[in-house]
Protein backbone atom coordinates (compact mmCIF):
# COMPACT_ATOMS: atom_id res chain seq x y z
CA UNK A 1 0.00 0.00 0.00
CA UNK A 2 1.03 3.23 -0.58
CA UNK A 3 0.44 6.60 -0.21
CA UNK A 4 1.49 10.29 -2.16
CA UNK A 5 -0.13 13.25 -0.67
CA UNK A 6 0.28 16.29 -2.52
CA UNK A 7 -0.69 20.11 -2.41
CA UNK A 8 -0.88 22.35 -5.02
CA UNK A 9 -0.14 25.59 -4.03
CA UNK A 10 -0.94 28.42 -6.37
CA UNK A 11 1.42 31.98 -5.54
CA UNK A 12 1.96 34.36 -8.26
CA UNK A 13 -0.02 36.65 -6.22
CA UNK A 14 0.82 35.82 -2.17
CA UNK A 15 -1.94 37.55 -1.01
CA UNK A 16 -4.09 34.90 1.20
CA UNK A 17 -7.04 34.84 -0.98
CA UNK A 18 -5.18 32.91 -3.71
CA UNK A 19 -3.28 30.91 -1.23
CA UNK A 20 -4.70 27.63 -0.85
CA UNK A 21 -3.37 24.39 1.24
CA UNK A 22 -5.53 21.90 2.30
CA UNK A 23 -4.77 19.10 4.73
CA UNK A 24 -3.80 16.01 3.84
CA UNK A 25 -6.58 13.42 4.66
CA UNK A 26 -3.37 10.85 5.26
CA UNK A 27 -0.63 11.86 7.88
CA UNK A 28 2.56 10.46 8.16
CA UNK A 29 2.75 9.06 11.63
CA UNK A 30 4.32 11.15 13.93
CA UNK A 31 5.12 8.47 16.27
CA UNK A 32 8.50 7.98 17.61
CA UNK A 33 8.56 4.44 17.32
CA UNK A 34 10.21 3.55 13.70
CA UNK A 35 8.05 1.57 11.91
CA UNK A 36 9.25 0.33 8.45
CA UNK A 37 6.98 0.38 5.90
CA UNK A 38 8.71 -1.32 3.32
CA UNK A 39 7.76 -0.55 -0.52
CA UNK A 40 5.80 1.97 0.55
CA UNK A 41 6.21 5.45 -0.45
CA UNK A 42 4.05 8.51 1.73
CA UNK A 43 4.95 11.74 -0.65
CA UNK A 44 3.93 15.49 0.63
CA UNK A 45 4.66 17.75 -2.31
CA UNK A 46 4.30 21.98 -1.77
CA UNK A 47 4.81 22.92 -5.38
CA UNK A 48 4.78 26.92 -5.69
CA UNK A 49 4.13 27.93 -9.12
CA UNK A 50 2.67 30.92 -11.28
CA UNK A 51 -1.27 31.11 -10.72
CA UNK A 52 -1.49 31.21 -14.19
CA UNK A 53 -0.11 28.08 -15.10
CA UNK A 54 -2.40 26.82 -12.88
CA UNK A 55 -6.18 26.25 -13.61
CA UNK A 56 -9.13 26.52 -10.44
CA UNK A 57 -8.20 22.22 -10.87
CA UNK A 58 -4.77 21.64 -10.61
CA UNK A 59 -4.61 24.40 -7.67
CA UNK A 60 -7.48 22.66 -5.79
CA UNK A 61 -6.46 20.46 -2.84
CA UNK A 62 -5.36 17.23 -2.24
CA UNK A 63 -4.25 14.41 -4.28
CA UNK A 64 -4.32 10.70 -2.39
CA UNK A 65 -3.31 7.68 -3.84
CA UNK A 66 -4.65 5.02 -1.61
CA UNK A 67 -3.33 2.47 -3.71
CA UNK A 68 -0.14 1.58 -4.90
CA UNK A 69 -1.01 1.22 -8.72
CA UNK A 70 -1.19 4.09 -10.19
CA UNK A 71 0.58 6.49 -7.49
CA UNK A 72 3.92 7.46 -7.30
CA UNK A 73 5.43 3.94 -6.07
CA UNK A 74 4.32 2.05 -8.92
CA UNK A 75 6.76 4.30 -11.44
CA UNK A 76 9.35 4.73 -8.55
CA UNK A 77 9.59 1.24 -8.96
CA UNK A 78 9.25 1.27 -12.68
CA UNK A 79 12.05 3.78 -12.91
CA UNK A 80 14.92 2.05 -10.90
CA UNK A 81 13.86 -1.64 -12.27
CA UNK A 82 15.02 0.39 -15.86
CA UNK A 83 18.23 2.30 -14.27
CA UNK A 84 18.99 -1.53 -13.01
CA UNK A 85 18.65 -3.01 -16.13
CA UNK A 86 20.38 -0.50 -18.38
CA UNK A 87 24.16 -0.84 -17.66
CA UNK A 88 24.48 -0.39 -13.93
CA UNK A 89 28.36 -0.22 -13.59
CA UNK A 90 28.52 2.51 -15.66
CA UNK A 91 25.97 4.32 -14.39
CA UNK A 92 27.31 3.79 -11.08
CA UNK A 93 30.89 6.33 -11.47
CA UNK A 94 28.38 8.97 -12.03
CA UNK A 95 28.44 9.67 -9.00
CA UNK A 96 30.75 11.00 -6.69
CA UNK A 97 31.44 11.26 -2.92
CA UNK A 98 34.40 10.97 -1.32
CA UNK A 99 35.88 8.11 -0.29
CA UNK A 100 36.13 8.48 3.43
CA UNK A 101 32.27 9.00 3.41
CA UNK A 102 31.77 6.09 1.15
CA UNK A 103 34.10 4.17 3.78
CA UNK A 104 32.46 5.38 6.77
CA UNK A 105 28.76 4.62 5.28
CA UNK A 106 30.27 1.33 4.70
CA UNK A 107 31.64 0.06 7.87
CA UNK A 108 29.40 1.84 10.27
CA UNK A 109 26.06 2.76 8.12
CA UNK A 110 24.28 6.02 8.57
CA UNK A 111 23.74 6.78 12.24
CA UNK A 112 27.74 6.41 13.11
CA UNK A 113 28.78 8.99 10.30
CA UNK A 114 30.59 12.31 11.95
CA UNK A 115 28.38 15.40 11.16
CA UNK A 116 31.08 17.85 12.51
CA UNK A 117 33.80 18.98 10.14
CA UNK A 118 37.47 19.16 10.46
CA UNK A 119 39.67 21.78 9.87
CA UNK A 120 43.57 21.14 9.49
CA UNK A 121 45.50 24.58 8.84
CA UNK A 122 48.56 23.22 6.44
CA UNK A 123 52.10 24.21 7.46
CA UNK A 124 55.73 22.60 7.78
CA UNK A 125 54.41 19.34 9.64
CA UNK A 126 51.82 18.30 7.63
CA UNK A 127 52.56 19.81 3.82
CA UNK A 128 53.99 16.55 2.48
CA UNK A 129 51.78 14.45 0.13
CA UNK A 130 51.42 11.49 2.47
CA UNK A 131 51.10 13.58 5.36
CA UNK A 132 48.02 15.30 3.48
CA UNK A 133 46.68 11.84 2.23
CA UNK A 134 47.28 10.83 6.01
CA UNK A 135 45.11 13.82 7.31
CA UNK A 136 42.20 13.06 4.78
CA UNK A 137 42.00 9.71 5.61
CA UNK A 138 41.36 10.80 9.28
CA UNK A 139 38.81 12.94 8.05
CA UNK A 140 40.17 16.84 7.36
CA UNK A 141 37.67 18.03 5.26
CA UNK A 142 38.86 21.31 4.86
CA UNK A 143 42.47 22.51 4.53
CA UNK A 144 43.43 26.08 5.49
CA UNK A 145 46.30 27.63 4.36
CA UNK A 146 47.37 30.95 6.18
CA UNK A 147 48.74 33.80 4.01
CA UNK A 148 50.78 35.76 7.42
CA UNK A 149 53.10 32.53 6.89
CA UNK A 150 54.80 31.24 4.16
CA UNK A 151 55.14 32.35 0.09
CA UNK A 152 53.08 32.27 -2.23
CA UNK A 153 54.29 29.68 -4.28
CA UNK A 154 54.60 27.31 -1.31
CA UNK A 155 51.07 27.90 -0.84
CA UNK A 156 50.64 27.48 -4.45
CA UNK A 157 52.03 23.63 -3.77
CA UNK A 158 49.63 22.92 -1.04
CA UNK A 159 46.98 23.88 -3.13
CA UNK A 160 47.84 21.41 -6.06
CA UNK A 161 48.88 18.26 -3.78
CA UNK A 162 45.75 18.51 -2.09
CA UNK A 163 44.27 18.72 -5.87
CA UNK A 164 46.10 15.64 -6.84
CA UNK A 165 45.33 14.09 -3.91
CA UNK A 166 41.51 14.60 -4.46
CA UNK A 167 41.90 12.71 -8.15
CA UNK A 168 44.35 10.40 -7.56
CA UNK A 169 42.49 9.44 -4.22
CA UNK A 170 39.22 10.08 -4.52
CA UNK A 171 39.01 12.54 -1.40
CA UNK A 172 36.97 15.82 -1.55
CA UNK A 173 39.20 17.90 0.74
CA UNK A 174 38.27 22.06 0.35
CA UNK A 175 41.04 24.44 0.28
CA UNK A 176 40.78 27.44 2.61
CA UNK A 177 42.83 30.86 2.34
CA UNK A 178 43.18 32.78 5.21
CA UNK A 179 44.26 36.70 4.35
CA UNK A 180 47.10 38.14 6.66
CA UNK A 181 45.09 41.41 7.36
CA UNK A 182 46.49 44.25 8.81
CA UNK A 183 47.19 42.99 11.95
CA UNK A 184 50.74 44.25 13.79
CA UNK A 185 53.22 41.80 14.13
CA UNK A 186 56.89 40.46 14.67
CA UNK A 187 59.16 40.08 11.63
CA UNK A 188 60.72 36.54 11.03
CA UNK A 189 63.83 36.98 13.91
CA UNK A 190 66.13 37.22 11.10
CA UNK A 191 65.28 33.51 10.52
CA UNK A 192 65.75 31.85 14.17
CA UNK A 193 62.73 29.73 14.83
CA UNK A 194 62.55 31.28 18.08
CA UNK A 195 64.09 33.53 20.67
CA UNK A 196 63.88 33.12 24.65
CA UNK A 197 63.07 36.70 26.05
CA UNK A 198 64.54 37.21 29.51
CA UNK A 199 62.80 38.50 32.54
CA UNK A 200 64.45 42.12 33.02
CA UNK A 201 65.87 42.06 29.94
CA UNK A 202 65.27 45.52 27.59
CA UNK A 203 64.69 44.92 23.25
CA UNK A 204 64.53 46.74 20.83
CA UNK A 205 61.25 46.87 18.77
CA UNK A 206 61.57 48.79 15.59
CA UNK A 207 60.65 49.74 12.01
CA UNK A 208 64.03 50.04 10.40
CA UNK A 209 64.92 46.93 8.03
CA UNK A 210 67.66 44.66 8.87
CA UNK A 211 69.46 42.33 6.82
CA UNK A 212 70.26 39.22 8.30
CA UNK A 213 71.58 38.68 10.98
CA UNK A 214 69.54 41.17 13.24
CA UNK A 215 71.35 42.65 15.85
CA UNK A 216 70.84 41.16 19.74
CA UNK A 217 67.59 42.16 21.13
CA UNK A 218 66.17 42.95 18.33
CA UNK A 219 62.97 42.72 17.00
CA UNK A 220 61.23 44.27 13.64
CA UNK A 221 57.50 45.37 13.35
CA UNK A 222 56.09 45.55 10.46
CA UNK A 223 53.64 48.31 10.84
CA UNK A 224 55.46 51.69 9.86
CA UNK A 225 53.22 53.67 12.63
CA UNK A 226 54.58 51.25 15.43
CA UNK A 227 56.55 53.97 16.92
CA UNK A 228 54.03 57.06 16.66
CA UNK A 229 51.30 55.23 18.05
CA UNK A 230 53.26 53.43 21.57
CA UNK A 231 53.78 55.81 24.42
CA UNK A 232 56.37 55.58 26.84
CA UNK A 233 54.34 53.42 29.96
CA UNK A 234 52.47 50.99 27.21
CA UNK A 235 52.12 47.66 28.22
CA UNK A 236 53.41 45.44 24.24
CA UNK A 237 51.85 41.86 24.68
CA UNK A 238 53.18 39.31 22.35
CA UNK A 239 50.58 36.45 21.22
CA UNK A 240 47.85 38.22 23.82
CA UNK A 241 50.28 37.99 26.80
CA UNK A 242 52.66 34.79 25.97
CA UNK A 243 55.40 37.45 26.43
CA UNK A 244 55.12 40.63 27.67
CA UNK A 245 56.98 44.04 27.72
CA UNK A 246 56.80 47.54 28.71
CA UNK A 247 57.76 50.46 26.22
CA UNK A 248 60.58 52.48 28.72
CA UNK A 249 61.77 54.75 25.99
CA UNK A 250 61.30 56.18 22.12
CA UNK A 251 64.05 57.22 19.80
CA UNK A 252 62.70 58.00 16.76
CA UNK A 253 62.05 54.02 14.43
CA UNK A 254 63.02 52.57 18.16
CA UNK A 255 61.16 51.72 21.07
CA UNK A 256 62.95 50.10 24.11
CA UNK A 257 60.96 47.53 26.23
CA UNK A 258 61.78 46.10 29.24
CA UNK A 259 60.68 42.43 29.64
CA UNK A 260 58.41 42.13 32.49
CA UNK A 261 56.59 38.75 31.70
CA UNK A 262 59.06 36.20 29.87
CA UNK A 263 58.77 33.84 27.21
CA UNK A 264 59.43 31.90 24.05
CA UNK A 265 58.81 34.53 21.25
CA UNK A 266 57.97 32.90 17.69
CA UNK A 267 58.73 34.55 14.28
CA UNK A 268 55.60 36.79 13.16
CA UNK A 269 54.22 36.73 16.44
CA UNK A 270 50.88 38.86 17.16
CA UNK A 271 51.71 42.24 18.96
CA UNK A 272 48.79 44.42 21.20
CA UNK A 273 49.54 47.28 23.35
CA UNK A 274 47.90 48.61 26.25
CA UNK A 275 47.53 51.65 28.07
CA UNK A 276 45.95 51.75 31.48
CA UNK A 277 43.96 48.29 31.08
CA UNK A 278 42.98 49.38 27.70
CA UNK A 279 43.95 48.03 24.13
CA UNK A 280 45.43 51.25 22.08
CA UNK A 281 43.29 52.06 19.09
CA UNK A 282 45.34 54.76 17.71
CA UNK A 283 46.18 54.76 13.85
CA UNK A 284 46.53 51.44 13.85
CA UNK A 285 43.10 51.14 14.17
CA UNK A 286 42.45 52.51 10.58
CA UNK A 287 44.58 50.37 8.84
CA UNK A 288 42.58 48.26 6.21
CA UNK A 289 41.22 45.15 6.78
CA UNK A 290 42.30 44.18 3.40
CA UNK A 291 45.84 45.35 2.64
CA UNK A 292 47.05 45.54 -0.63
CA UNK A 293 49.08 42.57 0.12
CA UNK A 294 46.03 40.98 0.87
CA UNK A 295 44.68 41.82 -2.06
CA UNK A 296 47.19 40.24 -4.47
CA UNK A 297 47.26 37.08 -2.16
CA UNK A 298 42.73 37.27 -2.72
CA UNK A 299 44.13 37.23 -6.70
CA UNK A 300 46.22 34.65 -6.42
CA UNK A 301 43.03 32.37 -4.36
CA UNK A 302 40.46 33.42 -7.01
CA UNK A 303 43.18 32.04 -9.74
CA UNK A 304 43.77 29.24 -7.69
CA UNK A 305 39.95 28.43 -7.54
CA UNK A 306 40.24 28.11 -3.91
CA UNK A 307 36.60 27.44 -1.71
CA UNK A 308 37.12 29.75 1.12
CA UNK A 309 38.62 32.55 1.83
CA UNK A 310 38.86 33.86 5.71
CA UNK A 311 39.13 37.82 6.34
CA UNK A 312 40.76 37.94 9.20
CA UNK A 313 39.80 41.22 11.42
CA UNK A 314 37.00 42.09 9.81
CA UNK A 315 35.21 45.15 11.17
CA UNK A 316 32.41 45.97 9.43
CA UNK A 317 29.77 44.55 6.96
CA UNK A 318 31.09 46.52 4.72
CA UNK A 319 34.04 44.86 3.59
CA UNK A 320 32.93 41.36 3.35
CA UNK A 321 30.56 43.27 0.41
CA UNK A 322 33.31 44.51 -1.30
CA UNK A 323 35.02 41.19 -1.15
CA UNK A 324 31.75 39.12 -2.42
CA UNK A 325 31.66 41.47 -5.02
CA UNK A 326 35.34 41.26 -6.06
CA UNK A 327 35.30 37.74 -6.42
CA UNK A 328 32.13 37.89 -8.22
CA UNK A 329 33.07 39.75 -10.96
CA UNK A 330 36.06 37.64 -11.02
CA UNK A 331 35.92 33.70 -10.17
CA UNK A 332 35.42 31.38 -13.11
CA UNK A 333 33.68 28.46 -11.61
CA UNK A 334 30.82 29.97 -9.55
CA UNK A 335 31.66 31.99 -6.43
CA UNK A 336 34.31 31.77 -3.48
CA UNK A 337 32.54 31.90 0.28
CA UNK A 338 33.62 34.80 2.47
CA UNK A 339 34.23 33.60 5.82
CA UNK A 340 33.80 36.55 8.09
CA UNK A 341 36.73 35.96 10.99
CA UNK A 342 35.52 37.13 14.66
CA UNK A 343 38.58 38.32 16.03
CA UNK A 344 38.37 41.77 17.42
CA UNK A 345 36.47 44.11 19.62
CA UNK A 346 34.97 45.79 16.41
CA UNK A 347 33.86 42.53 14.66
CA UNK A 348 31.97 41.94 18.08
CA UNK A 349 29.61 45.31 17.88
CA UNK A 350 28.84 44.85 14.33
CA UNK A 351 28.20 40.81 14.84
CA UNK A 352 24.89 40.66 12.96
CA UNK A 353 25.76 42.68 10.27
CA UNK A 354 28.43 41.15 9.47
CA UNK A 355 27.27 37.52 9.43
CA UNK A 356 24.55 38.14 7.64
CA UNK A 357 26.95 39.98 4.89
CA UNK A 358 29.02 36.33 4.46
CA UNK A 359 28.88 32.91 4.02
CA UNK A 360 29.70 31.87 7.39
CA UNK A 361 31.93 32.92 10.47
CA UNK A 362 34.86 31.61 12.72
CA UNK A 363 35.32 32.71 16.16
CA UNK A 364 39.11 32.99 15.64
CA UNK A 365 39.79 32.78 19.79
CA UNK A 366 43.71 33.42 19.38
CA UNK A 367 43.37 36.90 18.23
CA UNK A 368 39.85 37.61 19.93
CA UNK A 369 41.35 36.45 23.26
CA UNK A 370 44.12 39.10 23.02
CA UNK A 371 41.53 42.01 22.77
CA UNK A 372 38.72 40.82 25.04
CA UNK A 373 39.53 39.41 28.75
CA UNK A 374 39.46 35.93 28.34
CA UNK A 375 37.13 34.86 30.60
CA UNK A 376 34.59 36.55 28.20
CA UNK A 377 35.80 34.56 25.26
CA UNK A 378 33.59 31.52 25.99
CA UNK A 379 30.16 33.75 26.08
CA UNK A 380 31.28 35.23 22.64
CA UNK A 381 32.03 31.95 21.05
CA UNK A 382 28.47 30.69 22.26
CA UNK A 383 26.88 33.75 21.24
CA UNK A 384 28.25 33.97 18.00
CA UNK A 385 27.93 30.01 17.33
CA UNK A 386 24.06 30.62 17.76
CA UNK A 387 23.82 33.80 15.99
CA UNK A 388 25.20 32.19 13.08
CA UNK A 389 22.87 28.73 13.15
CA UNK A 390 19.82 31.23 13.53
CA UNK A 391 20.78 33.20 10.44
CA UNK A 392 22.10 30.12 8.34
CA UNK A 393 25.58 30.73 8.43
CA UNK A 394 28.20 27.57 8.87
CA UNK A 395 30.45 28.60 11.78
CA UNK A 396 34.02 27.40 13.14
CA UNK A 397 35.44 27.49 16.42
CA UNK A 398 39.43 28.08 15.60
CA UNK A 399 42.53 28.17 18.00
CA UNK A 400 43.65 26.27 20.77
CA UNK A 401 41.69 23.41 20.89
CA UNK A 402 44.33 21.24 21.26
CA UNK A 403 47.49 23.54 22.10
CA UNK A 404 49.11 21.31 24.28
CA UNK A 405 49.50 18.35 21.58
CA UNK A 406 51.72 21.06 19.45
CA UNK A 407 54.47 18.79 21.73
CA UNK A 408 52.89 15.92 23.08
CA UNK A 409 50.52 13.21 21.75
CA UNK A 410 47.82 13.13 24.09
CA UNK A 411 45.76 15.83 25.01
CA UNK A 412 45.13 18.05 28.20
CA UNK A 413 41.53 16.62 29.96
CA UNK A 414 40.52 20.24 29.61
CA UNK A 415 41.25 20.71 25.95
CA UNK A 416 39.46 17.68 25.43
CA UNK A 417 36.49 18.94 27.52
CA UNK A 418 36.83 22.55 25.56
CA UNK A 419 36.63 20.61 22.02
CA UNK A 420 33.31 18.32 23.57
CA UNK A 421 31.84 22.07 24.58
CA UNK A 422 32.24 23.14 20.93
CA UNK A 423 30.43 19.93 19.37
CA UNK A 424 28.16 20.64 22.00
CA UNK A 425 27.21 24.02 21.05
CA UNK A 426 27.02 21.98 17.09
CA UNK A 427 29.12 25.06 15.42
CA UNK A 428 29.93 23.88 11.50
CA UNK A 429 33.30 23.22 12.22
CA UNK A 430 36.41 22.72 14.33
CA UNK A 431 39.59 23.94 13.19
CA UNK A 432 43.44 23.08 14.19
CA UNK A 433 46.00 25.27 13.83
CA UNK A 434 49.50 25.59 15.47
CA UNK A 435 48.56 21.78 16.12
CA UNK A 436 48.63 20.58 11.87
CA UNK A 437 50.69 23.34 11.09
CA UNK A 438 53.99 23.08 13.22
CA UNK A 439 53.51 20.67 15.84
CA UNK A 440 54.87 17.10 16.39
CA UNK A 441 51.48 15.12 16.03
CA UNK A 442 49.14 16.93 13.33
CA UNK A 443 47.41 13.09 12.77
CA UNK A 444 46.82 12.62 16.17
CA UNK A 445 45.42 15.78 16.86
CA UNK A 446 42.91 14.78 14.17
CA UNK A 447 42.02 11.77 15.48
CA UNK A 448 41.28 13.67 18.86
CA UNK A 449 39.14 15.97 17.18
CA UNK A 450 37.13 13.09 15.38
CA UNK A 451 36.54 10.79 17.90
CA UNK A 452 35.64 13.42 20.61
CA UNK A 453 32.88 14.75 17.86
CA UNK A 454 31.59 11.07 16.97
CA UNK A 455 31.42 10.75 20.86
CA UNK A 456 29.75 13.77 22.02
CA UNK A 457 27.38 13.52 19.02
CA UNK A 458 26.11 10.23 19.88
CA UNK A 459 25.80 10.45 23.11
CA UNK A 460 23.38 13.71 22.37
CA UNK A 461 21.03 11.01 20.02
CA UNK A 462 20.93 8.65 22.48
CA UNK A 463 20.07 10.90 25.15
CA UNK A 464 17.31 12.50 22.67
CA UNK A 465 18.50 15.92 23.70
CA UNK A 466 17.50 18.17 21.44
CA UNK A 467 18.32 21.57 22.29
CA UNK A 468 15.73 24.72 22.52
CA UNK A 469 17.36 26.87 20.13
CA UNK A 470 14.77 29.30 18.38
CA UNK A 471 15.71 29.02 14.69
CA UNK A 472 13.83 32.52 13.13
CA UNK A 473 12.41 32.40 10.05
CA UNK A 474 15.10 34.49 7.82
CA UNK A 475 13.43 33.78 4.30
CA UNK A 476 13.00 36.65 1.89
CA UNK A 477 11.00 35.53 -0.56
CA UNK A 478 7.71 33.62 -0.85
CA UNK A 479 9.65 30.75 -2.31
CA UNK A 480 12.49 30.55 0.19
CA UNK A 481 9.82 30.48 3.12
CA UNK A 482 8.70 27.47 1.19
CA UNK A 483 12.07 26.11 1.24
CA UNK A 484 12.92 26.95 5.06
CA UNK A 485 9.17 25.27 5.96
CA UNK A 486 9.92 22.42 4.34
CA UNK A 487 13.52 21.60 5.62
CA UNK A 488 11.67 22.29 8.88
CA UNK A 489 9.20 20.00 8.60
CA UNK A 490 11.24 17.41 6.87
CA UNK A 491 14.35 17.52 9.79
CA UNK A 492 11.50 17.35 12.68
CA UNK A 493 9.93 14.47 10.84
CA UNK A 494 13.34 13.10 9.75
CA UNK A 495 13.60 12.83 14.06
CA UNK A 496 10.32 11.78 14.87
CA UNK A 497 10.16 8.62 12.15
CA UNK A 498 13.64 8.21 12.82
CA UNK A 499 14.51 7.67 9.09
CA UNK A 500 17.92 6.57 8.11
CA UNK A 501 18.96 9.80 6.22
CA UNK A 502 17.43 12.72 4.70
CA UNK A 503 18.63 13.26 0.77
CA UNK A 504 18.67 16.59 -0.33
CA UNK A 505 18.82 17.39 -4.06
CA UNK A 506 20.05 21.49 -3.83
CA UNK A 507 21.61 23.06 -7.46
CA UNK A 508 23.30 25.86 -5.22
CA UNK A 509 23.41 23.71 -1.63
CA UNK A 510 20.78 26.23 -0.44
CA UNK A 511 18.20 23.84 0.77
CA UNK A 512 21.24 21.41 1.99
CA UNK A 513 22.11 24.57 4.61
CA UNK A 514 18.68 24.85 5.51
CA UNK A 515 18.37 20.95 6.23
CA UNK A 516 21.66 21.36 7.91
CA UNK A 517 20.80 24.34 10.51
CA UNK A 518 18.03 22.41 11.95
CA UNK A 519 20.69 19.67 12.96
CA UNK A 520 18.85 16.53 12.26
CA UNK A 521 19.62 13.13 13.94
CA UNK A 522 20.36 11.44 10.88
CA UNK A 523 22.96 12.23 8.03
CA UNK A 524 21.81 14.22 5.19
CA UNK A 525 23.09 13.46 1.72
CA UNK A 526 23.22 16.56 -0.07
CA UNK A 527 23.30 15.85 -4.25
CA UNK A 528 24.36 18.41 -6.37
CA UNK A 529 25.22 19.10 -9.91
CA UNK A 530 28.07 21.43 -9.25
CA UNK A 531 32.00 20.13 -8.31
CA UNK A 532 32.12 23.50 -6.81
CA UNK A 533 29.18 23.80 -4.34
CA UNK A 534 30.13 20.23 -3.29
CA UNK A 535 33.34 21.10 -2.29
CA UNK A 536 31.57 24.11 -0.23
CA UNK A 537 29.01 22.26 1.82
CA UNK A 538 32.22 19.95 3.23
CA UNK A 539 32.04 22.82 5.85
CA UNK A 540 28.43 22.41 7.04
CA UNK A 541 27.10 20.49 10.20
CA UNK A 542 25.98 16.50 8.99
CA UNK A 543 26.29 17.36 5.14
CA UNK A 544 27.58 14.31 3.00
CA UNK A 545 27.92 15.58 -0.20
CA UNK A 546 27.20 13.84 -3.24
CA UNK A 547 27.76 15.20 -6.85
CA UNK A 548 25.37 13.91 -9.27
CA UNK A 549 23.89 15.06 -12.57
CA UNK A 550 20.36 15.02 -12.80
CA UNK A 551 17.22 16.38 -13.94
CA UNK A 552 13.88 18.15 -12.66
CA UNK A 553 12.26 15.24 -12.66
CA UNK A 554 12.49 13.69 -9.02
CA UNK A 555 11.10 10.52 -9.23
CA UNK A 556 13.85 9.56 -12.23
CA UNK A 557 16.26 11.37 -9.80
CA UNK A 558 16.08 9.02 -6.95
CA UNK A 559 15.52 5.93 -8.76
CA UNK A 560 18.63 7.38 -9.88
CA UNK A 561 20.29 7.80 -6.91
CA UNK A 562 19.09 4.36 -5.67
CA UNK A 563 20.46 2.68 -7.83
CA UNK A 564 23.77 4.20 -7.77
CA UNK A 565 24.01 4.31 -4.51
CA UNK A 566 23.15 0.45 -4.20
CA UNK A 567 25.84 -0.50 -6.42
CA UNK A 568 27.80 0.93 -4.18
CA UNK A 569 27.03 -0.64 -1.00
CA UNK A 570 25.75 2.86 0.22
CA UNK A 571 22.35 2.22 0.94
CA UNK A 572 20.29 -0.90 1.24
CA UNK A 573 16.58 -1.55 0.51
CA UNK A 574 14.53 -0.95 3.48
CA UNK A 575 16.27 1.91 4.39
CA UNK A 576 13.83 4.70 5.26
CA UNK A 577 14.73 7.56 4.11
CA UNK A 578 13.10 11.44 3.67
CA UNK A 579 13.89 13.64 0.24
CA UNK A 580 13.62 16.88 -0.41
CA UNK A 581 14.21 18.78 -3.23
CA UNK A 582 14.43 22.78 -4.29
CA UNK A 583 13.30 21.97 -7.67
CA UNK A 584 9.92 20.69 -6.94
CA UNK A 585 9.42 21.94 -3.68
CA UNK A 586 8.59 18.49 -1.70
CA UNK A 587 8.82 16.15 0.82
CA UNK A 588 8.84 12.36 0.51
CA UNK A 589 8.99 9.68 2.88
CA UNK A 590 9.91 5.95 1.63
CA UNK A 591 12.17 3.24 2.19
CA UNK A 592 14.66 2.46 -0.78
CA UNK A 593 12.94 -0.38 -2.84
N1 LIG B 1 52.77 28.22 5.77
C1 LIG B 1 53.43 28.16 6.91
N2 LIG B 1 54.77 28.16 6.92
C2 LIG B 1 55.45 28.12 8.08
N3 LIG B 1 54.87 28.05 9.30
C3 LIG B 1 53.54 28.05 9.36
C4 LIG B 1 52.75 28.11 8.18
N4 LIG B 1 51.47 28.11 8.53
C5 LIG B 1 51.46 28.06 9.88
N5 LIG B 1 52.71 28.01 10.38
C6 LIG B 1 53.12 27.90 11.79
O1 LIG B 1 52.03 27.39 12.55
C7 LIG B 1 51.69 28.31 13.59
C8 LIG B 1 50.19 28.29 13.83
O2 LIG B 1 49.49 28.61 12.65
P1 LIG B 1 48.36 29.71 12.65
O3 LIG B 1 47.55 29.62 13.89
O4 LIG B 1 47.65 29.56 11.37
O5 LIG B 1 49.17 31.08 12.62
P2 LIG B 1 49.33 32.23 13.69
O6 LIG B 1 50.05 31.63 14.85
O7 LIG B 1 50.15 33.24 12.95
O8 LIG B 1 47.96 32.72 14.02
C9 LIG B 1 52.23 29.64 13.12
O9 LIG B 1 52.52 30.50 14.17
C10 LIG B 1 53.48 29.24 12.38
O10 LIG B 1 54.53 29.05 13.29
C1 LIG C 1 42.31 31.67 13.67
C2 LIG C 1 42.90 32.80 14.04
O1 LIG C 1 43.57 33.59 13.14
P1 LIG C 1 45.10 33.41 12.76
O2 LIG C 1 45.52 32.03 13.10
O3 LIG C 1 45.20 33.73 11.32
O4 LIG C 1 45.76 34.45 13.60
C3 LIG C 1 42.84 33.28 15.43
O5 LIG C 1 43.29 34.39 15.69
O6 LIG C 1 42.27 32.54 16.27
K1 LIG D 1 45.66 34.89 9.11
MG1 LIG E 1 43.87 35.64 14.08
Amino acid sequence: MSHAINFFVSSSSHSPATFKISRPSVFVSTGSLRVPVKKSLRSLVVKASAASDLDESQSSPVLVSENGSGGVLSSVTKEYGRNNAVAPSADSSSIEVDTVTEAELKENGFRSTRRTKLICTIGPASCGFEQLEALAVEGMNVARINMCHGTRDWHRMVIERVRRLNEEKGFAVAIMMDTEGSEIHMGDLGGASSAKAEDGEIWNFTVRAFDPPLPERTITVNYDGFAEDVKVGDDLLVDGGMVRFEVIEKIGPDVKCLCTDPGLLLPRANLTFWRDGKLVRERNAMLPTISSKDWLDIDFGIAEGVDFIAVSFVKSAEVIKHLKSYIKARARDGDIAVIAKIESIDSLRNLEEIIQASDGAMVARGDLGAQIPLEQVPSEQQKIVQLCRQLNRPVIVASQLLESMIEYPIPTRAEVADVSEAVRQRGDALMLSGESAMGQFPEKALTVLRTVSLRIERRWREQKRREVIELPSIASSFSDSISEEICNSAAKMANNLEVDALFVYTKNGHMASLLSRCRPDCPIFAFTTATSVRRRLNLQWGLMPFRLNYSDDMESNLNKTFSLLKARGMIKSGDLIIAVSDMLQSIQVMNVP
